[in-house]
């Protein structure tokens, strides 16, 4: 009942002719793969190209982040209407390194869920706790409390529309995977969170993805969890080879 997504993120990889050539080699090795839905978020600067090479596939190209309002003096950022001119219909929101490294917290991702669903683009939110957080015993605490604050003056109908992404940062570009079992555990946590928050139905229905170190040779197992409905993918992304094989996993 929860189609699973597999996403890659590129992160600030790949110039607009990178991009294509990755999308020219990889559209045909997932052109008959209907079990996932596939996502891409290539950089600003390739996802006008990138949206017009899926146009009419099963791929969409999605923006990394954007701003909550649709225009003023913020020099660097992007609105979600300057999204919806490009027919861009998905964006990540939240992701640690945005986080870590540019200030953002979750009383903006809260505003910038509330646009993109108000602009009809689907949000894919990022939570996950840092390494001094799990050993403190605050995994819990702290996925509750990223969840609550997104989720804070959100409506039902609006909620709905939610993708979360669990991505515990000690595992992102580490090398170091939570095991299914630990994945598992936080996901329950997420959707137990989510029912607090919207009800039981909708945490049900409410598709979450793990991210950190996902692979071609792990995603089988993560995806045989139950609360796992797919895949935020870093580095194994950046190759249409690894990445084909990562989602058509068996
Ligand atoms: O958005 C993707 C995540 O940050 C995971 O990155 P990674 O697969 O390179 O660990």
């Amino acid at each position: 009942m929860r189609k699973p997504v597999i996403a890659g993120n590129w992160k600030m990889y790949k110039t607009p002719q990178e991009s294509l050539a990755f999308l020219e080699a990889f559209l045909p090795l997932v052109a008959d793969h209907t079990r996932d839905e596939i996502f891409l978020f290539p950089s600003i600067t390739s996802l006008s190209s990138a949206l017009q090479a899926v146009a009419g596939t099963n791929v969409h190209a999605g923006a990394q982040t954007m701003h909550w309002l649709n225009e003023g003096a913020f020099t660097g950022e992007t609105s979600p209407t300057m999204l919806t001119a490009i027919g861009c219909g998905h964006v990540l929101l939240g992701h640690s390194e945005q986080r870590l490294y540019f200030g953002e917290t979750y009383e903006r991702v809260n505003l910038k869920f509330k646009a993109a669903v108000a602009h009809g683009i689907t949000p894919v939110v990022c939570i996950g706790e840092q390494l001094s957080e799990r050993e403190a015993g605050r995994t819990e605490e702290t996925l509750r409390l990223q969840v609550n604050t997104l989720l804070r003056n959100v409506t039902r109908a609006e909620a709905k529309h939610l993708i979360l992404a669990y991505e515990p940062i000690w595992a992102i570009g580490t090398g170091r995977t939570a095991t299914p079992d630990v994945a598992q555990q936080a996901h329950q946590i997420v959707r137990d969170e989510l029912a607090a928050c919207c009800g039981a139905e909708l945490a049900g229905t409410t598709r979450i993805l793990y991210g950190g170190s996902v692979k071609p040779d792990n995603i089988s197992t993560l995806m045989a969890e139950p609360d796992i409905d797919g895949a935020l993918v870093g580095g194994a992304s950046l190759d249409p080879h690894s990445f084909a094989r990562l989602v058509k996993y068996a």
